[in-house]
């Protein structure tokens, strides 16, 4: 495997994550009280994309693992629907991505995904398989069932390791 390529990671905010997707986060989020104000509704914080006939959304718990050695050499997309993680636990994770389009490994870009945070992918964004840093951790994934091929894959060399 040739020499990875180290790709310093920055803090996944709204505006920066704009072009791939939704941050679904509390923080600077509007809200307003429900259940006789004793539940804030953080509404609508991502939509879901469920594209062509007979698909549906879905709702799964997504145990990942780290990798190791951390050397991401493949990326992917779905380019029939959106995909969105919610870690369960305190675990941040690695956010990989690259606008969708044809894939540019020029324009591979890292995250740092705290606690709290939640990623929504539109179609097509290309991005890593889910990436805990440090644990196994669960998540909450929204994303779409239905006919038709849709994950493709592209290799990623040199390899990327995010830091
Ligand atoms: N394959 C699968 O369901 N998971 C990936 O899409 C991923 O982004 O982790
Ligand atoms: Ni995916």
């Amino acid at each position: 495997m040739s020499a990875p390529r180290v790709i310093q990671s920055q803090p996944l905010t709204r505006a920066a994550f704009a072009p791939f997707g939704d941050v679904i986060e509390t923080n600077g989020a509007a809200s307003f009280p429900i259940n006789a104000g004793r539940t804030e509704r953080f509404h609508a914080l991502a939509a879901v994309e469920t594209l062509g006939e007979d698909a549906d959304a879905i709702i799964s718990i997504f145990r990942g693992q780290p990798l190791e050695p951390l050397l991401i050499d493949l990326m992917e997309r779905h380019p029939k629907g959106s995909q969105a993680f919610m870690p369960i636990g305190n675990e941040p994770y690695w956010v990989v991505v690259a606008p969708p389009g044809e894939f540019d490994p020029a324009r591979v870009q890292v995250f740092y995904a705290k606690p709290g945070q939640g990623v929504n992918y539109h179609a097509g964004t290309w991005h890593a398989p889910l990436l805990p840093v440090n644990r196994d951790a669960d998540f909450l994934v929204v994303d779409r069932r239905g006919p038709g091929d849709n994950c493709d894959t592209v290799d990623l060399a040199p390899p990327v390791r995010p830091e």
